[in-house]
């Protein structure tokens, strides 16, 4: 291999005349035959014309001169054309090597380069007179001079072209290229190994497209999104991963296979029709899809379907992305569901109640029906749910709307609008009378106790019923006018129903009126007290007052207290009002009880207040603040309050006691008068409703009460107080009867604050 010969370096490309030894045979070949031809015909010619030998020697001289001067011309016209061949046929060859866009070398066998083309010469930024006669260690670092170095003698060894793959980097302007080097063994024409011809070409670019295709079609493995290809036939060329787990069907059972993209069993022949359609026109087609897996099992899939066309518009393939949809659809559905049913008792919500009436309606409207609107609330569901807590609330919740489901007919809807409050929607009702049965139905099923976490709790429902069309001719407006009936039923007592009427909704604008009015009095100074001074019988003295709210409204006039403090009470205005009561009256009463160290101030505490859990603390601060002993406070509360019992009841009613307020059982004898109340509540005052006190001269049995109430609050050791005295009979009847404490118009009316100072100032006795 590493002859001497071989080590010489070669002409370079540029200059080298590979077909020199035959042009110079052929020249001297020429020559020759043109000379002896010459000398054997001039010779003989000039002999036979010249016989004088001087003459002959002459010519023969002169012919001499003539054969130098023809062959000289001959030469040089022989070795011009062939020159002049040659330098045409290594420039044709030059440029060729240079026009190609290819590295091109050659090199000996030791690696000595002995020709190379312009590019190469850009690639080592040297010119090829620079380039000969060296080797790559002299150009690039050692380690890539023995990669080249390594290649070269593994084709050389193999004695056969060699591929390769190298990156290499341009000394002229940097930028490098990934070549693709052919190098093949060069031999002379006895077989001798020459050296190395080198080819490189550059391709970066098929390399990058290579990479591009490798990450793509990777990409494609890897979506989580189906990937399906096939040809314009259907028939499958290429699926994914995703489709193969998506669908349960292995690659190897569908490539090849003709596939259909949507399964027209599970399918809309309408979506079906308009994806064959699509494709048919080439179009492309995307939207929601039912597939079915190999299981069997179906679900939902968004499709976007494609015709794949080459660059002359032709359709190759068709590309088909799925999404697997199923867990997004089951959400949805979820979703909707949760729009439009109610989670804790799975009955339709407002929202759907709305819609399904509007769709009543429009039945109704069109078959000359009724439909009915029945709005239900729990009667004091809110006592189970503060008693019991919240779980055993859900569950009497849960079992109000199944007695409620199984109440009404197929057709008719239940549903819940939130809270303790149901709607039943009843259509195709051609007489306004089958109403009732429904509303008794309804009820009777609330009868029976509700068996609420081992305990059985009597739960019944307030229903208002308003009617389409006379009632109203909108969803709003019936379910506004079942609301109001609905509080009705609740006014009446409870456990019943009650029809919407007119006259009803005026009184309801009237108690919306108040309510908006009543907001704000305080701040506006429409509020003030008025104090009625309370009687002692035996020493005839004023030894109290009680304090009565008045409301001057600048819009309503005069309003009683007997009608907007229920407003205040459920609309929860009461609890400022209640504290605005008691800050007022305390300041009064500070300086009354400086004229009567005994004087007693009552003030009334609604039910809500009675619930303010801050109520204790709030007297605390208002005794301290006025510094009024809390012995010569009287809270009066009504039955109802301790009715509903509880514990927050039970721990204020301690607290009061222990502070030294005093409790006094206001509108005795209208309730239940339990007197078991008396027992276990700290209790330290009845007051006699003014009912029994007004009749009490006139009907025997109402004395007879008022007579019991006495000798009760005698006997347990409490002060008793008549209210409503009206006239100086009942005064002497309850005088007779050794009642305590006397209020009434008769003595005196409720009277602004100063009256009260003057009257305990002159010491105001009751009137005879
Ligand atoms: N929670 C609060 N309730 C209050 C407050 N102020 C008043 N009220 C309650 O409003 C109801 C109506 O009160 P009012 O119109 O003031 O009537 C009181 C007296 O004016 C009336 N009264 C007194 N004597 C007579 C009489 O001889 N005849 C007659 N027809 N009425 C009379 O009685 C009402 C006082 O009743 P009572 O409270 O039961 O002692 C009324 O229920 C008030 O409690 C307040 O600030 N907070």
């Amino acid at each position: 291999m590493h002859d001497d010969k071989a080590k010489k370096p070669l002409a370079p490309l540029r200059g080298r005349s590979f077909s020199w030894p035959s042009a110079a045979l052929k020249i001297s070949l020429i020559y020759c035959f043109f000379s002896l031809l010459w000398i054997f015909l001039s010779d003989s010619l000039l002999e036979m014309m010249v016989s004088d030998i001087r003459i002959l020697t002459f010519l023969q001289t002169v012919k001499g001169f003539g054969f130098v001067f023809l062959s000289t011309l001959l030469i040089f016209s022989l070795t011009y054309f062939y020159t002049k061949k040659m330098h045409s046929a290594q420039t044709h060859l030059r440029t060729l090597i240079d026009t190609i866009p290819d590295l091109v070398w050659l090199k000996d066998a030791d690696g000595l380069y002995l020709g190379c083309n312009r590019k190469f010469e850009r690639l080592y930024g040297a010119r090829e007179s620079e380039i000969l006669g060296r080797s790559d260690y002299d150009f690039v670092d050692t380690e890539l001079a023995d990669f080249f170095r390594r290649h070269d003698r593994a084709a050389m060894y193999a004695d056969k072209p060699s591929i390769n793959e190298e990156q290499v980097k341009y000394a002229n302007d940097g930028h490098t290229e990934i070549l693709e080097t052919i190098k093949t063994p060069m031999k002379d024409e006895s077989g001798r190994l020459i050296g190395i011809l080198g080819v490189g070409r550059d391709i970066t670019l098929r390399k990058q497209r290579e990479t591009d295709i490798k990450v793509l079609t990777q990409a494609l493995e890897q979506s989580p999104v189906s990937v399906i290809l096939t040809d314009p036939e259907r028939r499958v060329s290429f699926v994914n991963r995703a489709f193969e787990d998506t669908s349960g069907y292995p690659a190897h059972q569908v490539v090849g296979r003709t596939m259909e993209f949507i399964d027209p069993q599970s399918n809309a022949p309408e979506i079906v029709e308009q994806i064959r359609d699509h494709l048919a026109a080439g179009k492309a087609w995307q939207g929601e899809i039912k597939s079915r897996r190999q299981n069997g099992e179906l679900y939902w899939e968004y499709a976007y379907l494609s015709p794949v066309q080459t660059e002359e518009g032709e359709v190759s393939h068709l590309l088909v992305l799925k999404e697997d949809i199923s867990l997004r659809k089951q959400q949805e559905q979820q979703l909707k569901h949760q729009a439009h049913f109610d989670a804790l008792t799975e009955l339709p919500n407002r929202v759907l109640i709305m819609d399904r009436l509007q769709q009543l309606i429009r039945d109704a409207e069109r078959n000359q029906e009724y439909v009915v609107v029945m709005f239900l609330d729990l009667d004091d569901f809110k006592k189970v749910n503060d008693s019991m807590g919240h779980d055993v609330g859900d569950l009497a919740l849960i079992e109000a709307a199944r007695r409620l489901s199984g109440a009404v007919r197929g057709g008719d809807s239940v549903g819940r609008l939130g809270g303790d409050e149901f709607i039943v929607l009843a259509g195709h009702f051609s007489q306004k009378e089958d109403v009732q049965v429904v509303a008794d139905n309804i009820l009777e099923r609330f009868r029976r106790p509700f068996d609420l976490g081992n305990r059985e709790v009597l739960l019944t429902t307030s229903i208002g019923i308003a009617i389409y069309p006379s009632d109203g001719d909108t969803q709003s407006e019936l379910l506004k006018n079942a609301d109001t009936a609905m509080y009705q039923s609740k006014e009446q007592g409870r456990n019943r129903y009650a029809f919407y009427t007119d006259a009803l909704n005026q009184s309801i604008s009237r108690r919306l009126q108040i309510e908006g009015y009543l907001r704000g009095a305080i701040e506006r100074g429409e509020l003030m007290l008025h104090y009625q001074p309370q009687y002692d019988v035996s020493s005839q003295r004023v030894t109290g007052v009680e304090a009565l709210l008045r409301w001057n409204s600048p819009e309503l006039g005069q309003v009683g207290p007997d009608e907007f403090i229920p407003i205040a009470e459920q609309s929860g205005l009461i609890l400022p009002i209640g504290r605005f009561v008691l800050q007022t009256a305390l300041a009064a009463a500070k300086r009354w009880i400086e004229l009567d160290p005994d004087f007693k101030l009552a003030v009334n505490i609604s039910p809500a207040q009675f619930r303010d859990e801050s109520l204790v603390s709030f007297l605390q601060e208002e005794l301290a603040k006025h510094q009024y002993p809390a012995s010569r406070l009287e809270l009066e509360i009504t039955e109802g309050i301790l009715m509903r019992g509880g514990t927050q009841v039970e721990e204020t009613l301690a607290a009061l006691h222990e502070m030294g307020v005093c409790l006094s059982m206001d509108d005795f004898g209208t309730g239940y008068s339990s007197l078991s109340y008396l027992r276990k509540y700290p209790v330290d005052e009845l007051k006699i409703d003014r009912s029994f006190v007004n009749e009490m001269t006139v009907d025997e049995s109402d004395r007879e009460l008022v007579n019991a109430a006495i000798s009760l609050s005698r006997g347990l050791g409490l002060r008793v107080v008549a209210e409503g005295v009206e006239t100086a009979e009942q005064l002497q009847a309850l005088k007779e009867l050794e009642c305590g404490v006397v209020q009434g118009f008769w003595l005196s009316e409720p009277v602004p604050q100063e009256h009260i100072g003057k009257m305990l100032e002159r010491q105001a006795r009751l009137p005879v």
